[in-house]
């Protein structure tokens, strides 16, 4: 089996007497969408902010690529390749599309932020951002104003913005929230194309969307995985349709 890109080992995290992690290991391996599903206050988005560094495990380790980054940085992370999306605010609404995406193309070339009012006429940092549109379908809205697009097409954009730094792992929390069912399945579409250029640790509580896209679904409860396995395996756990997906499944 490839080796993981990602990875945690017994992730451990305690709010006082509240434990929101309990000895967490998973993986994500090359090329596949990991869902994350559970209950409110399971403890997902505890579990990602440590998978990103904005939260530190109280014991455990997580490794990318290979590499112990669990006191690496949020930056240090995402220098190396974890893209962490959907924080809309991270979008400057009144700029346009290209605008946002050349933000991120200046972020990943390294160069000072005084470069950016020229960054619109810098060769190499234009391609790299008009790329990341194509690949996101975004490249005829590259003039419009990012307020004007539509939520689905927000977050297009925010995976656009991920692409300029040529992740190798994205953390996903929650993409579909808000986008309706039409919107939500187009998204869906999108997602499964873009395993293809990196794999996906994916949040998610649209169940419609987790079963047609995940090729592993992890069932956190109370702080624990109480399952992982493929989207019939889940289905057919009877420990996991008691503790969440009741007859919804
Ligand atoms: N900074 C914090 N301080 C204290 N308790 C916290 C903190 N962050 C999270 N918690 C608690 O930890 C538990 C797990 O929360 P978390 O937000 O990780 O769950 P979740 O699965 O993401 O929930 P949801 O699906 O509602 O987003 C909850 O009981 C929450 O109240």
């Amino acid at each position: 089996m490839a080796e993981p890109v990602l990875a945690t080992h017994g992730l451990s995290k305690s709010f006082g007497a509240l434990q929101a992690s309990d000895g967490i290991s998973i993986d994500l391996r090359p090329g596949e969408i990991h869902a994350i599903i559970g209950p409110n206050g399971a403890g997902k988005s505890t579990l990602i902010a440590q998978i990103c560094g904005a939260l530190v495990p109280d014991a455990g380790r997580v490794e990318f690529l290979g590499r112990d980054v669990t006191r690496a940085s949020t930056e240090a992370r995402a220098a190396r390749g974890l893209a962490r999306t959907f924080q809309t605010s991270a979008l400057a609404m009144e700029d346009t599309v290209l605008q946002n995406a050349l933000l991120g193309a200046l972020g990943a070339s390294g160069r000072p932020w005084r470069f950016l009012a020229r960054a619109d006429r810098d060769a190499s940092l234009r391609t790299r951002a008009e790329a990341a549109l194509e690949a996101v379908g975004l490249a005829d809205l590259a003039e419009l104003r990012t307020a004007e697009l539509s939520h689905g097409q927000r977050r297009q954009l925010e995976v656009a913005v991920a692409l300029t730094l040529e992740p190798k792992a994205f953390v996903m929390d929650e993409p579909m929230a808000g986008l309706g069912q039409e919107g939500s399945k187009r998204l869906t579409g999108f997602l499964d194309g873009l395993r293809a250029q990196a794999p996906i640790l994916l949040v998610e509580h649209d169940m419609d969307a987790v079963f047609a896209l995940a090729d592993r679904i992890s069932v956190l409860v109370y702080g624990k995985v109480i399952a992982t396995g493929s989207v019939e395996e889940i289905r057919r756990d009877p420990q996991v349709r008691d503790a969440y997906l009741g007859e919804e499944a």
